[in-house]
């Protein structure tokens, strides 16, 4: 198991973070779900995009944004955003092996004091135009390349 971290900051579509689920299940790291969610985590279609997977997944649900930053100060782990604002290429970032990967809304991204609280912003550069890549996606992405850097 990882040290690293995938925080989902209030989800609101189940089957993208049904896939996160299995994502992190399978590469062996744990996932913060900060509340409040835009479904119940008993929803078929998260069920149903995480699988089986689900069962074996170490999954914290914090009851908000107060409390996550808090809990996750307490434990000295760096705060690093995935943002289509940010200017950082999420390839040239250099991550820690204890950092929380922090992912938006799918409808809203995140509000400005949580983009603000954030120990840094990357972002997965697209071409001219586009407008975002779907959230469980950009979590591939950067999973992987924070596990290939970290070597765990
Ligand atoms: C569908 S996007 C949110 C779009 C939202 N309208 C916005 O402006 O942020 C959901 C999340 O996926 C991640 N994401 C999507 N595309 C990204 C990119 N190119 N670089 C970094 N993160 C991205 C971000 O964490 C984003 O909050």
């Amino acid at each position: 198991m990882s040290n690293l971290r995938i925080a989902l900051y209030q989800p609101d579509i189940p089957g993208n973070t049904g896939t996160i689920l299995r994502l992190a299940a399978c590469l062996g790291l744990q996932v913060d779900i900060i509340e409040p969610a835009g479904f119940v985590l008993s929803d078929k279609n998260l069920k149903r995009a995480g699988m089986d997977y689900l069962a074996s997944v170490a999954m914290t649900r914090h009851v908000n944004w107060d409390r996550f930053d808090a809990w996750r100060l307490s434990e000295g782990r760096r705060l690093v955003l995935a943002s289509t604002k940010a200017a950082l290429p999420y390839t040239t970032f250099e991550y820690l092996p204890n950092d929380i990967l922090l992912f938006g809304r799918e409808s809203a991204g995140v509000p400005d004091d949580v983009h603000d609280r954030a120990d840094h912003r990357i972002i997965i550069k697209m071409v001219e135009g586009q407008r975002s890549i779907n959230v469980a996606m950009s979590a591939a992405m950067i999973a992987g390349e924070a596990l290939r850097q970290t070597g765990i």
